[in-house]
């Protein structure tokens, strides 16, 4: 038995339509990664980080020795005038209490003592524009930083942005179909999108703002301590009391936050599907259902939203008293030992500007928390996507299939697509020769398209295994396979760009002799010239819309380009008029000529000109071989000749008549 094991190897975590996992600490450690990517330049905001706290960290001793030189020049002028005003022999008794109760040596006589104060007084104001211009030149500098800083932080979480935005595009693309199945677009969506910005924002700001506060924390506390350690003593009670406050409003949102990005998840795919069957809500008049279902998922946003602004409404009312009872605290505490003499004005004022640098910090670990959970959140759903495992693997040691000539078979072919029970092909065994044409017949959900789909390696076999010129397709590179078949489904998609772009669009390449050629041959060329801008005419979201079969005819010459020696067809000509049903036919039989060509069949000409009929019931092949031996051999196919393809008979009969002459 040959048994598939890349058919049977399963993503290894699901990405989860509702974000349900739960983030970890690796996951920020793996995107921090990503910035360490940038070396010197991602460290460059924690330079100038540091450099700008430094400055706000001695603001406050600025501020205190201008208040100490102002408050020494006052009293020193007012013990001048009293000195003036008692008589000596009293000044001269009590002269050693005076110095003691002024902090200068006893020794000192009342000449010393005068001209001590004259000095202090004399040396006030050029204390004070000293400390003036002290806090000037610190707050430039802390603004130049900073400025530098947020300018740093903003480029290297704007590049992290765009290796994650781009990595998660190009995963996106090598992702297997069955990927795909599984995956809302809309969901896809907001994690390239909304949760990559949540992420940046953390890496941009959130984590500078961290190594800012434990500066700002530890640097305050060294001061306080060794300004005066008692005081400092005083103040201390706020910090676990903030840190328990923070902590508990940050468990209760995290929670919220994670909800919103489900919400916004929502939201985009209701978004996107809607704009993308637009047509079908209008056509069932569908309006009024699709836009309430939209309303009440922006409301459950609104909501969730409105939720944490609730929460965070609490939370600053909270963080304010504390602020003011530590305020309390150091007036108090510090008023006191004003009166004992133990501390002065410029200290008690100093104690009190750092305490809002000791509860700055604390307040911002609330945010940096809050900040932190949602962007671990979004990067365990941005990670989910890049560690999806693709279901088609390409095997370390494939090799470049070598230009083929188109012999394929299939081997005891079985399917299962994943979740679903049932196997929807069981095995499928057949073989073509190189320029064979293949019909695939079979009712709807027999198991057709699911055929064509292994034959690129959309999907793997879950047991089985299919040959082409003799290579298992799993032991080649999928580029050598894929450039080698060309498809046309019976959806067309066309890129935005113009005519002559979406044709070169497997062979960017190509001359325009060779575009026009591959247009030519699928009777494109006519209507294409007829366009003013010809070749260069824009099609897609915002260009010429194209009619379906015209959109189909530009698919063919798409496909023709490629020159593939496997073709793959969806044929489709419903929704086509008969003049151009016979011009795609006619292209169709073009472009088949030489190749092996696998078509899921709508037209009897089709079947009966193929060298071998498949004919497909619940996923077995219940018969094969060409027309006039099945219609004498199989029952099953007799029906479906009657049934599915008989009908078409007035039109072929109609083909053929024009089709001479064309
Ligand atoms: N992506 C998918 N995931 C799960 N099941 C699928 C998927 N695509 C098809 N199926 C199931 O596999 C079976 C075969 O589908 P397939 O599309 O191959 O049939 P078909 O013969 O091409 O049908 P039709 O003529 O209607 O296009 C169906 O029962 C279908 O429900």
């Amino acid at each position: 038995m040959v048994n598939n094991e890349i058919g049977h190897r399963r993503p290894e975590k699901l990405s989860s339509a509702t974000g349900e996992l739960k983030p970890t600490g690796g996951v920020m450690r793996r995107a921090l990664r990503y910035l360490s990517r940038y070396r010197t330049q991602a460290l460059l905001p924690y330079v100038f980080l540091t450099i700008a706290t430094l400055a706000q960290l001695a603001v406050p001793r600025m501020v205190r020795n201008m208040i100490d030189a102002v408050t020494r020049g006052a009293i020193a002028d007012q013990v001048l005038k009293a000195l003036e005003r008692i008589p000596a022999t009293f000044i001269n008794q009590a002269l050693p209490r005076i110095l003691d109760v002024l902090n200068y040596p006893t020794t000192w006589d009342l000449q010393q003592l005068r001209d001590r104060l004259s000095q202090d007084v004399s040396h006030a104001p050029g204390d004070l524009m000293r400390a003036a211009i002290a806090i000037l030149a610190f707050a430039v500098v802390r603004g130049l930083f900073a400025f530098l800083q947020s300018y740093w932080a903003e480029r290297n979480s704007q590049a992290v942005a765009f290796d994650l935005r781009n990595e998660l595009y190009a995963k996106i693309q090598r992702l297997s179909f069955s990927y795909h199945d599984r995956q809302q677009t809309g969901q896809l969506m907001v994690r390239a999108t909304d949760d990559v910005e949540k992420l940046r924002l953390f890496l941009g700001q959130g984590l500078l703002q961290l190594v800012g506060a434990i500066i700002l924390l530890t640097g305050t506390l060294i001061l306080l301590f060794s300004t005066n350690p008692g005081l400092a003593l005083t103040t201390l009670w706020i910090l676990p009391v903030a840190l328990v406050l923070f902590a508990v409003f940050s468990r209760i949102s995290r929670p919220m936050f994670t909800r919103v990005q489900q919400r916004l998840s929502e939201l985009n795919t209701i978004l996107q599907e809607n704009l993308a069957g637009i047509k079908v809500i209008k056509a069932f008049v569908r309006e009024r259902e699709e836009q309430a279902k939209f309303r009440s998922a922006a409301d459950r946003l609104m909501n969730q939203q409105i939720a944490i602004a609730r929460l965070f409404t609490f939370l600053f009312p909270f963080a304010f008293l504390i602020a003011n009872l530590g305020q309390a605290t150091i007036l108090y505490a510090g008023g006191q030992r004003i009166i004992q003499g133990l501390l002065t004005l410029g200290e008690w004022q100093e104690f009190s500007l750092y305490l809002v640098f000791l509860f700055l910090p604390i307040a911002q670990f609330g945010f940096i928390i809050n900040q932190f959970s949602q962007a671990s959140a979004s990067a365990v759903r941005i990670f989910e996507i890049l560690d999806a495992q693709s279901d088609v693997v390409e095997k370390p040691n494939a090799i470049v299939l070598p230009p083929i000539q188109g012999h394929v078979k299939f081997e005891n072919v079985s399917f299962r697509y994943f979740g679903s029970g049932e196997p929807v092909l069981k095995n499928v065994s057949f073989e073509v020769q190189p320029g064979q044409t293949v019909a695939l017949l079979g009712a709807t959900g027999s198991g057709k398209t699911t055929i064509i789909n292994l034959i690129p390696r959309f999907y793997d076999p879950t047991e089985g295994r299919i040959l082409i010129d003799g290579y298992d397709i799993r032991d080649v590179t999928l580029q050598s396979l894929r450039s080698q078949i060309g498809i046309v489904l019976q959806e067309t998609t066309l890129f935005s760009g113009t005519i002559r772009d979406n044709i070169a669009f497997g062979k960017p390449d190509a001359t325009m002799d060779e575009i026009i050629a591959a247009a030519k041959a699928a009777a494109a060329h006519d209507f294409i010239m007829s366009f003013p801008q010809g070749y260069d005419t824009l099609v897609g979201e915002r260009g010429t819309t194209l009619s379906g079969g015209q959109k189909q005819r530009i698919a063919l010459a798409r496909a023709l380009l490629l020159n593939p020696r496997i073709l793959i067809l969806d044929e489709a000509t419903s929704n086509v008029d008969v003049a151009t049903e016979v011009q795609i036919q006619t292209a169709l039989q073009q472009l088949m000529k030489g190749r092996t060509s696998f078509v899921i069949a709508q037209r009897i000409s089709t079947v009966m000109n193929a060298d071998l009929i498949l004919v497909l019931d619940r996923g077995q092949i219940v018969a094969q071989g060409r027309h006039e031996d099945l219609l004498e051999e199989s029952e099953i196919y007799a029906e479906i000749y009657s049934s599915q393809l008989l009908d078409d008979e007035a039109q072929f009969t109609a083909d053929a008549v024009i089709l001479p002459g064309d």
